[in-house]
């Protein structure tokens, strides 16, 4: 029979493909048993939402095969996903792992729609996430995720009210949307949006958190300013569709935070193409094509990944109900689950490397 320590070598040469070192000596296999020729170990991947765990089982199932004697092999798998860097003169949430904003030059390119759609893919896959609607002028979240009528209770505490965030769908949300009149033009002075992102990072029951997605107001403002200069970010992710207009707001979004030493993940872009419900086997570049992609290779970032337009994504958005949940096999679910797994996916190869 085969015994622990044999495993163990017949697994060291696999390796996480992203990080390209040896899945033992990152002690991501744990627990290895070996019973009457039956093998059984977990896997601890570094996100839940591992965009290659399909690929790392088989190999590791490959691996440990070729030792005599091994009648069956079971993995299961877990995640731990690991801390983000700390940074200097910024302030980490207690609890909170990974902090990720979702930005975009231009209003209306779909951001809030990718921001909802990451947190629940995120969510699905195991991942405990919150998430902080930091648009001003157009509060939309609590909507997508059916918390429109959500009211947040107020926690008298010492050091300033705590906040205990509305929960939806796995999700645990704060949002302008639940402090402001929705029918009330509101005229936010630099400090007094300052104040009201620090609150809704500091001072809002979160409790652990492996991701918090940010969804910022568009254009290159004073919340994206506040914003990178208190916490430490995983990283930024930058929505935009194909048009010109979009992706020349988009680059000046992308140079600010690159200024601002907040690492860009990469561009998503939305609305790529149209698939008509009636004919879903065409496409149309209602937007144009390719902006995405030449933008991404002129500055040398990952392309995320290219959402259609579709009419279901918006009765979504509208019905509370986002695409992931009420269409999950739809072409635009299936590129914002790839792009939720390639942020994951990169946010913690980040926080593992030097
Ligand atoms: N891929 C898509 N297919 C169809 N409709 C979409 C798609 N992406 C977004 N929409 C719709 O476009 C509208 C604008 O999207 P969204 O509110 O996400 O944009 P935004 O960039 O966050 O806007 P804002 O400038 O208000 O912050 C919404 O009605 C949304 O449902």
């Amino acid at each position: 029979m085969p015994t622990q320590a044999a495993v163990l070598d017949a697994l060291k040469p696999v390796q996480d493909p992203e990080l390209q070192k040896s899945l033992v000596d990152l002690n991501m296999i744990r627990n290895v048993s070996v019973h009457q020729g039956q093998v059984k170990f977990t896997l601890v991947l570094t996100t839940p939402a591992c965009p290659l765990r399909e690929f790392i089982v088989e190999e590791c199932k490959a691996a440990v095969q070729t030792l005599p004697e091994v009648t069956s092999v079971e993995v299961e798998v877990t995640a731990e996903t690991p801390q983000q860097k700390s940074l200097p003169d910024r302030t980490s949430i207690p609890g909170v792992k990974n902090i990720i904003a979702v930005s975009s030059g231009k209003g209306g390119v779909g951001k809030s729609t990718v921001s909802v759609n990451i947190a629940v893919a995120l969510a699905q896959s195991g991942a405990a996430v919150g998430m902080i609607d930091a648009d001003i002028y157009g509060p939309n979240v609590p909507t997508m995720l059916d918390l429109e009528d959500a009211v947040i209770e107020v926690q008298k505490h010492p050091t300033g009210d705590i906040l205990q965030p509305a929960e939806n769908y796995g999700i645990k949300l704060v949002s302008m949307g639940f402090l402001i009149d929705r029918d009330q033009p509101v005229i936010w002075r630099g400090p007094m949006l300052n104040g009201i992102i620090r609150q809704f990072l500091y001072q809002v029951n979160w409790g652990n958190l492996d991701y918090l997605i940010i969804d910022l107001p568009p254009g290159t403002g004073d919340a994206q300013l506040t914003l990178a200069q208190a916490v430490p970010m995983a990283g930024v992710v930058i929505v935009s569709t194909p048009q010109n207009v979009a992706i020349l707001d988009a680059r000046k979004g992308l140079k600010m935070f690159q200024q601002l030493g907040v690492s860009v993940l990469g561009v998503v872009e939305n609305m790529s193409y149209f698939i008509p419900p009636d004919l879903p086997e065409r496409q149309y570049d209602i937007f144009g094509s390719g902006g995405g992609a030449a933008l991404t290779q002129e500055l040398g970032l990952p392309l995320l990944g290219r959402v259609p337009l579709e009419m279901s994504v918006r009765q979504g958005g509208d019905a509370g109900q986002p695409i992931l949940l009420s269409q999950p096999d739809s072409a635009s679910a299936q590129a914002l689950r790839d792009i939720a797994q390639a942020v994951a996916g990169k946010v913690s190869v980040a926080a593992l490397t030097a």
